[in-house]
């Protein structure tokens, strides 16, 4: 197991190790002894989610502004540059970002904590994500950030034409307008 700090500290990438043989490949896609040693704090998972999307598609960019969800993410099938932005107002990287590409080929895992807004654009069809969350879905609480916010300027890749949005994240506002936290 790999772990490696991004720009903004607390977002890890978690690079497991794959043991390849004649039959194919076997690895631990989570170890909790081994991911709270990276985390350095006690990390409880309550859900575990998955989708499938087709290329093109952009799940983002969401968070729960209360009951906030520290997520674990990574893809099985396919491909996606993903996405974390702090929105903690009092972090030294308030409105930065971070992406990293996870494909079913290079195992990669991104570590989002509780804090930061997710989403992730899909560069290959279909695609399947699956994630851990440190706490459960609370729609009510459910906030979003509009994917093309100007003040973030997140460098999407591949996206030659207009993504595939929901009505959800069609409608969503920038950092400007949004609810952050502490
Ligand atoms: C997130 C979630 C959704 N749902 C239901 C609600 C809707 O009927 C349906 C699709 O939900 P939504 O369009 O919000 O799904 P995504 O756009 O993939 O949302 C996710 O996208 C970004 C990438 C995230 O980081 C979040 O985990 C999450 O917001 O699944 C549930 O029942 N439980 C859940 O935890």
């Amino acid at each position: 197991m790999k772990i490696t700090p991004t720009a903004i500290s607390d977002v890890l990438v978690i690079e497991p190790t794959v043991f390849g043989d004649a039959r194919g490949f076997f690895f631990e896609s989570f170890s909790q002894k081994v991911f709270e040693e990276a985390v350095g704090r006690r990390v409880q998972f309550v859900q575990d989610n998955h989708s499938r999307s087709a290329k093109g598609v952009l799940r983002g960019l969401h968070y729960q502004i209360h009951q906030p969800q520290g997520k674990l993410i990574r893809v099985v099938r396919g491909s996606v540059f993903d996405v974390a932005v702090d929105i903690r107002r009092s972090s030294s990287t308030f409105g930065s970002w971070v992406g990293v590409e996870l494909t079913e080929f290079n195992h990669k895992q991104l570590w989002v904590p509780e804090g930061f807004a997710h989403g992730f654009v899909v560069g290959a069809d279909p695609t399947e994500v699956l994630y851990k969350t440190t706490d459960y879905y609370a729609p009510e609480h459910e906030r979003s950030i509009v994917w093309n916010d100007p003040s973030l300027a997140i460098e999407w890749p591949g996206l030659g034409s207009a993504p595939t949005l929901s009505a959800k994240d069609k409608a969503a506002l920038p950092l400007t307008n949004a609810e952050v936290f502490p």
